[in-house]
Parts: C-alpha cells; structure tokens; sequence
C-alpha cells in the first residue's frame, strides 16, 4: 500500500504489460478510468436544473499522454457531455493507439478548436498534454494554454502527471519551466513520489491511481512509499501498570546559545508531551532556571551534562562557538541515540572531525535537516537539493549511515538501507520558526523510550503534520499556527494511536 514508483519502473512495467495485451488497451483503460473520474467531477460542479451544464474542456498534447486525453473526450461525448478539444498535433507521426484515440474522439460529437476559447465557463478542464515523456521546459502554444489553465477557476483533472512536473522529484520540467496546477491528478499504473513532495503537492492536488490493470508482479518491490501508520503502528505500545519514569527514557536537548533558549525548550516540550520519563535542556550559555509554562523540564549546563543513559537532541539554537563544537563531539562520540538539529547540523557540514566522528558512531543518529542545512551537509546549493530530494536525503543517510528527515512539504524519510518513505501529512501552518524544533524533540522522545530509528522518523514525521492538521481543522491554522501549540495536540495523536492497538502492554525492563 502506499508504494510510489520511479518513471523507469513505470515505463518497464507498461512495456512488460503491453506485450500481453491488444494495441491500445492500456490507453483504453486509462481514458475509461480518467473519464468516470471527470463525470464525478462534473456531477459535483453541475448547476441546478435551470441552469445548463457547463463544458468541459480536454486539453491534448502530441504524444501519448494526449492520446489518454483524446480517449477520455470520446468518452464523455459518449456520455452525452459537452465537449470542446485543444489538440496540439505531433510533426513525428503518433503512435498507432494514439491515432486510434484522434478518429475515435473525431468520429463523436467533441468539437476540436485551435485555442481556448475565451469567456467560456468550464465545468472541468481535462490536462493531457504532456506525461511522464516530457523532458524539457513546455514553451510556445504549450506554455500559453498551460498560462490560460493556471489562470482558471475550475477544476483541473491531469492524466498521469501535472504536465511540466517531473513525476520522480516533484520540480517544474527545465529552466524557466511552466507546470499545470491541477485539482485532481488520476495517475497511472503505479503512484509517483514527484506528486507528494516538493511543488508536487501543490501542481497534483487530489491524488488518485488506476492501476489499468497491469499485473502487481510486474512493478519491482517498491522502495519507496507514502508515509502512513501501517508501516510503523506496531511500535506504539500501551503503557504497562507498573511502568515508572525510569522506564520512558531521559531526553536531553542540547542547545540555547545566548538569545535562543526558546527553541531548545520548544523541543524539550514536545519531548514531554510525547511521553519520554525526564526531559533536561542543556543549555550552552546561561539560560532561564526553569520554564515557568513547563516547570517540569530540568534545566542543566551542557558543559557538565552527563550523557551516559540519555538521548540526546543536539543543535535547536546551539549556536557556533568552540563551546558548542566540543559538547557536539563528546555526544557523537557516545552511544547513545542522538538527533542532530539546525545548528548542529551546520557544524558538522562544517568540520571534516565531526563528520567523522558521526559517520563511525555506532549508536543510532537522526538527523532533521531542512533544505538548507541539507545542501550544506552535501556541499551543493538549496536548488539542487530540492531538485531532487529524494536523492539528497538518501545520500546524506548513506554517507552518514543515519536516519535522514529532510523536512518542507512531502518531508522525505530516508533509512541507511535506502529504504524511503514521502510524508503526506502537514501544512502549511508548519512554515513557521520553531516547529521543526518540535519535531526533533519528537524525535528525541521516541528514541529514548527504546523506538528503533525507523518507526521513530517515520511516526514523528507523520504524528508531526497530522497534529498540525487536526489544528488546521480546529480553525488553530494555517494562518498563525504557532510551534507552541503543537506538543499538546501530538500528545492527542500518539494516545489515540495507542488507543487504537491491541491492548497488550510492554513490560518495562526495569
Ligand atoms: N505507452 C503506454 O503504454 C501508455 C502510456 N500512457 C500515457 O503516455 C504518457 C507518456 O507518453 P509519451 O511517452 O508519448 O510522452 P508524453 O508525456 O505524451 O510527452 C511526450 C511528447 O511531447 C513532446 N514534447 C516533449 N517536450 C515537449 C515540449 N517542451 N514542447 C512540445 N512538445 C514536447 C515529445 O516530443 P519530443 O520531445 O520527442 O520532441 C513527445 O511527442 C504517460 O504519461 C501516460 O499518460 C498511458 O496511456 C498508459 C499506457
Ligand atoms: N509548507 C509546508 N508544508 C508542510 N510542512 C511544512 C511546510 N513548511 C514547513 N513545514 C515543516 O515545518 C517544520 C519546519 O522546520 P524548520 O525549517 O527546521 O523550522 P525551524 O527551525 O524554525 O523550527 C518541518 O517539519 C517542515 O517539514
Ligand atoms: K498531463
């Protein structure tokens, strides 16, 4: 469930299925599977009865992916629907199932035109221009059309991908790119990461997959999937009776440089929230005594922290002085669980020693990196990071041999074993200082109380924008949702998916 497929895993199993049956079926199938989608989509729109259904426009590129378009408009004219076709023909001669679709679109009652007609209300526009074959920027009538498309109001179905998003990274196709916002996206065969992460979420909208069809032993075993509870629920255990603190873990956040003790409190309350047994803020400079809202957190010097037994959460306003880097040392060095944060982060992109010393510890390391700090780490800019991100945060889990959360929207989950997960929960509300702070806590919290490093990236990712959507729903959000009020509602999440397992308790161990 949930897997997600490259283009060259697609395309070799639409070859391997192909070969097995008649010319056109699987375009057949995909205009048949899109077409139902867009008469519910219609249905949803229609006015009432005085008022006369609206059209629906089918936008058809010159390759294959046009052909889906022209075998979709057939079959809403079948349907007895209002149909006007862009089709923008191909100078290289079609392939055979695609200029089956043009005669079969032409032989029914859709009207082909040369442009958008203006003024026209659509009830749907159907994005078939270009698919998984376009590998370069869309530019002339293309651009224009997608230009008019972006500027509508209606809803906008795309077959198989956006057109002008590249569908294994979630960019806009080339330089100067142009992509279709779309609505809906009905994808085809097996679902792709680049309509989950990066501009994917925002170019795909509503994700649906038709299959067509195509055999599950044809598509290889997937490494990459959605980020969803089935793949880490069994790591959330109701607590036994005779559990006591010493049985949830010690959590230290290492951090708070002069002028930001904020942010590692934000990380020890979200540690707190989500229930490891003692949380301590090691502060690098002198920071507050205690936290009046939190009176619970202990406040301790890093210098003199003692590591032995606790996870550590290193880097939330850690700052960069000598003071900072030796404290990073001793904790990379240790074998304990340790998440490493912002500033932490930064360091060791900056230190050939700390990079060392992390890629040979042998205890668990996850490490939370947002764009940025990401590109620092692999010595590349933002763009190229965010260009492919799928790569970027495998690369950095294989060279380091850690958990790698590359955070922003569809924050990719990379194991060391290149197995990978795409996170569909989260908001917007999340684009505000401080929340990822939360998140490392999170993180922090789950590997104290004995979580292997994977159930704990993968759950802390998904609990983390689910309690922001639940806030979002509460009317908490997306405007002015603060980091503040998201340790509370992860504590909401985590018990409830406790509540939802068998109830069979862990023993504690001591
Ligand atoms: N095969 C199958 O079994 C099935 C395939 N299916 C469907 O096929 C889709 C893939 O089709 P595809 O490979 O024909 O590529 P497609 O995405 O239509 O675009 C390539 C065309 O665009 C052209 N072109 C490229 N860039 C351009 C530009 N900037 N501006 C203008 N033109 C440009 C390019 O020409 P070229 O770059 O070579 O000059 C070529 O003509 C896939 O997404 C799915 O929807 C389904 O029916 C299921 C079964
Ligand atoms: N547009 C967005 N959609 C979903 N999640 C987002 C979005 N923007 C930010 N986030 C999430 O919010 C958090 C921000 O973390 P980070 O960039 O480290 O901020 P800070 O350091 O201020 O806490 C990450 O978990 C990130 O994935
Ligand atoms: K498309």
């Amino acid at each position: 469930m949930g897997a997600l497929f490259s283009v060259a895993e697609i395309r070799q199993a639409e070859q391997a299925a192909a070969a097995f049956l008649p010319q056109g079926s699987l375009m057949q199938r995909a205009g048949q599977a899109a077409a139902r989608l867009a008469i519910e989509l219609v249905g949803a729109t229609a006015g009432s009865a005085s008022v006369p259904p609206r059209p629906v426009l089918v936008l058809a590129g010159p390759g294959n992916n046009g052909g889906d378009a022209l075998e979709v408009a057939a079959n809403l004219a079948q349907a007895g629907i209002d149909v006007s076709i862009i089709h923008i023909a191909s100078a290289a001669p079609s392939a055979p199932e695609t200029a089956q679709a043009l005669a079969r679109a032409r032989a029914g009652t859709a009207s082909f035109a040369d442009a958008i007609p203006p003024d026209e209300k659509w009830a749907l526009v159907v994005d078939g221009l270009f698919g998984i074959g376009l590998a370069r920027s869309i530019v002339g009538a293309a651009r224009t059309i997608v230009e008019e498309v972006n500027a509508m109001e209606c809803p906008v179905l795309a077959l198989d991908v956006p057109s002008g998003l590249d569908a294994d990274t979630g960019a806009v196709i080339g330089p100067d790119g142009i992509a279709v916002v779309a609505s809906h996206t009905i994808t085809f065969i097996g679902d792709k990461p680049g309509l989950h992460t990066f501009t994917g979420r925002d170019h795909a909208g509503q994700v649906a997959l038709a299959r067509l069809g195509v055999d599950d032993a044809l598509l290889p075993a997937a490494s990459v999937h959605l980020n969803d509870p089935s793949l880490f629920e069994f790591a959330f255990v109701p607590r036994a009776h005779s559990s006591h603190k010493g049985s949830f873990g010690d959590v230290a956040v290492v951090g708070g440089a002069h002028g930001m003790s904020g942010a590692p409190i934000l990380a020890a309350r979200a540690a707190l929230y989500s229930g490891a047994g003692r949380v301590f803020v090691a502060a690098i400079d002198q920071g507050p005594a205690y936290d009046p809202v939190q009176p619970e957190l202990m406040f301790r010097d890093a210098a003199s922290l003692g590591t032995a037994g606790t996870t550590i959460v290193a880097g939330p306003g850690m700052g960069d002085s000598a003071n900072a880097i030796r404290i990073l040392a001793k904790a990379l060095d240790g074998e304990e669980p340790l998440v490493l944060d912002a500033d932490a982060l930064n360091l060791v992109a900056a230190s050939p020693d700390l990079q060392v010393r992390l890629a040979a510890r042998s205890g668990i390391a996850l490490l939370t990196p947002h764009p940025l700090e990401a590109a620092r780490l692999l010595g590349v800019t933002a763009a190229v990071v965010q260009g492919d991100r799928l790569a970027a945060a495998r690369e950095i889990a294989a060279r380091y041999d850690a958990y790698v959360i590359l955070k922003g929207s569809g924050t990719i989950i990379a194991m060391p074993d290149g197995e990978a997960a795409i996170n569909p929960t989260g908001n917007p509300g999340l684009a505000s200082a401080g929340t990822g702070d939360v998140l490392a806590g999170l993180c922090g919290s789950l590997l104290a109380q004995g979580w292997p490093g994977r159930d704990a990236a993968l759950a802390a990712v998904w609990m983390h924008g689910e309690a922001a959507d639940r806030l979002v729903a509460q009317g908490a959000g997306p405007i002015g949702l603060t980091a503040g009020e998201l340790p509370a509602a992860i504590r909401s999440v985590l018990n409830r998916m406790v509540e939802q397992r068998p109830r069979r308790c862990a023993l504690p161990q001591s």
